[in-house]
């Protein structure tokens, strides 16, 4: 059985589970489960604490996990990203009152309240500055107001808690994150078993951007239509029984699908449809 974490609470969680209920896995019904066999598909799934996630996997006691980029870093466990899943994105960033610093060289001899105290540190000893580093939990915000530090290095989604806390962010991002799948670094990577999970969730990320289109066009005109839906790997071109005419089909991006329908049809094509994609591996 293929042993998985999943992030049990947070930003993460629910997303995470989104995805794995898409990609067709069992998922639990309930929040406090925190541990579900799925045997149909031979994997059990472990629901963990996202900033613990990585450190089960390092230990070879779970084969994979569900966690963000910048918990990954944070733990400094032996663990590595295999796959990116687009959802919990954010920038990690350096923020304070206006004007506190400009830049990370700002910060000697300041303190700086985080709860990602690993890359924070690193961060700051990579750039040769020598400053405080104390750790919170969560609500780092509010740490500037009380006076306990002079800035935060914190998680940017919309920058709504750093406004309402009156700060703002300086210096270049610390990193960029988002949900990603990791494994314990070194493990086999053509572990079929593995490979099998990704390429379950490869076909949701697949299934959500893109959109299968189906147009027909006069066929001295399919190499520019062709050209706006070259598919993934080349677009699917058949033969109309009405002479002159071939139907295509390929898949396009969905955020494309309206702009390249409109180019389409000035191109002559007509009959131009988008269906969903369900499922999918390429
Ligand atoms: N507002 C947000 N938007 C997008 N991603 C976020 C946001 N807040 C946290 N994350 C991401 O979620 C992961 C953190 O998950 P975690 O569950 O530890 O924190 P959380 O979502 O802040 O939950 P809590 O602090 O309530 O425990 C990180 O990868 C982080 O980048
Ligand atoms: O830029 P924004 O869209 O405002 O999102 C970022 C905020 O979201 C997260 O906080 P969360 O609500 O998880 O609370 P926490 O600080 O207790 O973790 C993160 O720690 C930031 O505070
Ligand atoms: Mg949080």
């Amino acid at each position: 059985m293929l042993r998985i974490a999943v992030p049990n609470k947070g930003s993460l969680s629910a997303p995470a589970a989104a995805m794995l209920h898409e990609a067709g896995y069992r998922q639990r019904k309930e929040s406090k489960e925190l541990v579900m066999v799925d045997s149909d598909n031979g994997v059990e799934f472990f629901y963990l604490r996202p900033r613990d996630i990585a450190i089960y996997v390092s230990s070879g006691r779970l084969d994979i996990g569900i966690t963000g980029r910048d918990l990954l870093l944070d733990s400094g466990a032996g663990a590595e990203e295999i796959m990116q899943l687009g959802f919990a994105r954010s920038t990690f960033r350096y923020a304070g009152r206006p004007g506190v610093a400009l830049t990370v060289g700002d910060l000697a001899g300041m303190t700086v309240a985080t709860s990602y105290e690993g890359v924070v540190e690193k961060h700051l000893a990579d750039h040769g500055v020598d400053a405080s580093v104390v750790h919170l939990d969560g609500a780092v915000e509010t740490a500037v107001k009380l006076g306990v530090a002079q800035v935060i290095a914190d998680v940017v989604e919309t920058g709504t808690s750093l406004r309402n806390a009156g700060l703002e962010t300086f210096g270049e991002p610390i990193m960029e994150s988002e949900a990603v799948v990791i494994r314990r670094t070194g493990a086999d990577p053509e572990e079929p078993k593995v490979q099998q999970f990704l390429r379950r969730l490869q076909g949701v990320l697949v299934a959500r951007r893109y959109v299968m289109m189906d147009y027909d066009i006069r066929a001295e005109h399919v190499e520019k239509a062709v050209a706006l839906t070259p598919g993934l790997e080349s677009p699917t071109v058949s033969p109309l029984h009405h002479e002159g005419w071939v139907a295509v089909r390929a898949m396009v991006p969905t955020s494309d699908a309206q702009r390249i329908m409109d180019e389409l049809y000035d191109l002559g094509a007509r009959a131009i449809l988008t269906t969903g994609i369900h499922a999918a591996r390429l």
